[in-house]
């Protein structure tokens, strides 16, 4: 964790609105502007729907923004093509609330860690599975594990073959959509310790998506918290948080603390 790398990847005004076919206009994306640093990690909260998948998707290019721009490296990649558009795509990796989904059922785990590397034609077939044990070690999972099948394998380390091939590539940015939303509190917990070690081992910064503002605000640095398209907020710490709109998902976390009566704030919809 750090706050005083370089200047990794800026979005300036980014907008995108989705016209889809039945239904009203959807602005996903209202002028998002952030920053993130070298080896930093940073957060994007906010309610189901608020834009933060859109926003990973406009920083790997799946989606064009209507308008804005996007720098990474101090350099305007907003509308790049063919070999520099590959080449940018290296550089950022993302690691998915489900990682079986990205995953083909019939391929070998060491298969599938190196894909990335075949797909960059920078692997040799004899080299792959020399390559796929390294980076299983790195994730604290058995060597052998080379030869087992997707199915053969828990939630939790279904979830570090998707962080070891998602690092394979040695990217400058990994973004984690919801990554450890689907694990259970133990498994959670050993991951976050996996992410955070590799971040001091590779210096590699995060872009982590999560509804948990709890854990938020444990692990990243900044946090952004967005609602309908909009960055309402950017803090370093959400028990500072001033946006009315963060106030208001704050009050909505659970704590055991608090015993069996909460009571609701009013509707976050309002
Ligand atoms: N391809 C698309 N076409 C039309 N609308 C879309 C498309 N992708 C997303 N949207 C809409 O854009 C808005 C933002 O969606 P997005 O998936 O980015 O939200 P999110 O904050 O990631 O939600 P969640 O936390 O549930 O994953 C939603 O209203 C969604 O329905």
């Amino acid at each position: 964790m750090r706050l005083d790398g370089k200047e990794l990847l800026r979005t300036e005004d980014i907008c995108l609105t989705f016209h889809p076919e039945d239904g009203i206009p959807v602005k996903a994306a209202d002028h998002v502007s952030i920053t993130i640093h070298e080896g930093e990690t940073f957060g994007l909260v906010g309610e189901s729907g608020s834009g933060k998948s859109t926003l990973a998707r406009i920083l790997t290019h799946i989606h064009q923004p209507d308008s804005g721009k996007v720098y990474f490296e101090g350099k305007d990649v907003t509308n790049l093509k063919g070999k520099a558009l590959r080449e940018s795509r290296r550089a950022i990796q993302m690691v998915f609330q489900d990682p079986s989904s990205a995953f083909n059922p019939k391929e070998r785990i060491a298969d599938i860690i190196c894909e990335p590397l075949m797909n960059f034609g920078l692997i040799a077939s004899k080299d792959i599975d020399k390559k796929a044990a390294e980076m299983l070690k790195k994730v604290d999972l058995p060597e052998d594990f080379i030869n087992r099948y997707p199915s053969e394998l828990s939630g939790g380390q279904r979830q570090r073959i998707a962080i070891a091939r998602a690092l394979v590539l040695k990217p400058k940015l990994i973004i984690c959509d919801e990554a450890t939303s689907a694990l259970d509190m133990s498994v959670q917990k050993t991951i976050i310790e996996l992410l955070s070690r590799l971040q001091k081992e590779t210096g590699v910064a995060y872009l982590f998506i999560c509804h948990d503002l709890a854990l938020a605000n444990l692990f990243c640095d900044t946090i952004a918290v967005m609602k309908k398209g909009v960055i309402h907020e950017t803090i370093h710490d959400l028990n500072e948080a001033k946006a009315p709109y963060s106030r208001k998902l704050l009050a909505c976390t659970f704590t055991i603390r608090e015993g069996k009566n909460k009571v609701f704030p009013e509707s976050l919809f309002a």
